[in-house]
């Protein structure tokens, strides 16, 4: 069966001599008539000349327009054919940046990089990565089939092997980065056998970034918090949603927090949203203490702020029962968020067993009743396991830092998301704030880097929008 071309395999030459044996049985050798290997050469050829115009329709339409040019024009003839059609591009790329970019750069691009980087280290790289398989003493490769590129990425569409999962792919993503150079590599499995392979050219993430300009419109179902892999702005949702952020210990889960409690602050100063603050270690958050309205930094003061929380969730929910479903953020009925640092303080290493009861029960309430009254809880923790954070599944999103162990992924970002490239766990320790995201309605986790709002962001932060302009806002109350 792997024989047959449609089996979608590329059979290559076995490069390693077969392990010896006691007795071996070999199937008989049968020599190839000379005539059928010719054959099957002017097959291949014919083959090749006749798809030619519809893989590569650019070079073909110039050499076939070439040659009459020649012939008829002579040589001045063809530079002048070739100035022209110079010209032309230029002004295409002029008048039509955007289109000359996606239907000539970026295709030339594509031929470029399938022929120098994916072609030319194909075999050697997936036989070294262990993605060759053998039968019957040959062995067979996944088959590129097109590799496009986009404004950041090549995608190398691969047919497996017959008999091959997309699991033993990205079992390999580690060997694939490497050998073929990448920052990264995301598998995205499009059907029986076809996948995609996403190299990103470069690490549009790897230079840290300056925390975002305050914009006077919060949208609060789209934070700007960063940037994406792809260049676009990362934006999170804070409003009709809670966000647990998970990492390890310096991954930067503060700029995840302050970046977005920097994008509410004009809504913040206009009294439509509230941030109530809970510090344990009280150095992440207590430096921006005037930025909020209730704040909290011992395990007693935590888990008054969180019943207070519920206490007020239930009042709206009482007052909009039959009457609203939704929460529309206003001064009177402003957005809450409930900021908390280092969550397991409270829910498991406090001595105190009352204590844990009761800020888990009151997390527990907030984060399955909240968010249709306009109450969100955006936590960071460190260790994501059930021992020491079983309300994770509460958090209906998640922001994975560096993490400490591969097994950690899917319980942050939910089963499959290390088996589609979020490999938290692969993050630089020197590129904190780098994380892995879901954005809504896709299921492919996306790579993010939050920006970084240093203490003197947070000085100028608190100086601009700080206690005064809070005290100006009825109800607000600076703890
Ligand atoms: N987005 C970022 N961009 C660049 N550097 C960052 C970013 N976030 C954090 N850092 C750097 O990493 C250091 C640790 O970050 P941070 O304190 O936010 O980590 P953390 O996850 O909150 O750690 P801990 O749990 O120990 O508080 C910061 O002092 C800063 O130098």
């Amino acid at each position: 069966m792997l024989r047959d071309k449609g089996a979608g395999a590329t059979q290559v030459q076995p490069t390693a001599p077969v392990p010896a044996h006691a007795i071996r049985f070999a199937t008989p050798v049968v020599e190839t008539p000379g005539i059928l290997i010719l054959g099957r050469w002017v097959y291949r050829a014919v083959r090749a000349l006749v798809l030619a115009p519809f893989r590569f329709p650019v070079v073909v339409s110039t050499l076939v327009g070439s040659v009459p040019t020649l012939y008829y024009l002579g040589w001045v003839g063809l530079a002048l054919g070739v100035a022209l059609s110079g010209a032309g591009l230029g002004a295409w790329w002029w008048r039509w940046p955007l289109s000359f970019r996606s239907l000539v750069v970026l295709r030339a691009l594509a031929a470029w990089r399938w022929l120098w980087v994916y072609r030319r280290h194909w075999q050697p790289v997936l036989v070294v990565a262990g993605l060759a398989e053998s039968y019957q003493e040959r062995q067979y490769l996944p088959q590129i089939r097109k590799v496009t590129c986009t404004e950041w990425a090549d995608r190398v569409r691969v047919r497996l092997v017959a008999g091959t999962s997309p699991a033993d792919v990205e079992n390999r993503v580690v060997e694939l980065v490497h050998g073929f150079a990448a920052p990264s590599c995301r598998v995205t499995v499009l059907g029986p056998r076809d996948v995609v392979l996403e190299f990103p050219r470069r690490d549009l993430l790897a230079e840290p970034l300056d925390a975002l300009a305050v914009s006077d419109e919060v949208d609060l179902c789209a934070l700007p918090m960063g940037l994406r892999e792809d260049g676009q702005e990362w934006r999170m949702r804070l409003h009709g949603t809670h966000v647990l952020t998970v990492g390890v210990t310096g991954a930067g889960k503060g700029s995840v927090i302050w970046s977005a409690i920097r994008a509410l602050l004009p809504a913040v100063v206009d009294g439509t949203a509230r941030v109530w603050a809970i510090d344990p270690k009280r150095m992440e958050l207590s430096y921006g203490r005037s930025l909020f309205a209730r704040y909290a930094d011992s395990a007693e003061s935590a888990v008054g702020l969180l019943e207070a929380a519920v206490e007020g969730m239930r009042e709206r929910a009482a007052r909009y029962a039959g009457r609203q479903r939704t929460h529309v953020a206003t001064v009177t009925d402003p957005f809450v968020v409930v900021v908390l640092d280092e969550v397991a303080f409270l829910t498991a290493y406090h001595p105190d067993r009352d204590i844990r009861r009761r800020a888990e029960n009151a997390i527990a309430t907030l984060t399955s009743q909240g968010r249709s009254v306009g109450f969100c809880v955006l936590a960071a923790l460190q260790d994501p396991r059930k021992e020491v954070m079983n309300l994770r599944n509460l958090f209906p999103d998640k922001v994975a830092l560096r993490l400490d162990e591969a097994s950690q992924v899917d319980m942050v970002l939910g089963e499959d998301a290390r088996d589609r490239g979020a490999n938290a766990h692969l993050i630089d320790p020197d590129v904190p704030g780098a994380a892995f995201v879901r954005l809504e309605g896709s299921p492919i986790p996306v790579r993010v880097r939050a920006a970084y709002v240093t203490d003197d962001d947070i000085a100028t932060m608190t100086a601009d929008y700080g206690a005064p302009g809070l005290r100006s806002v009825p109800g607000a109350e600076v703890t």
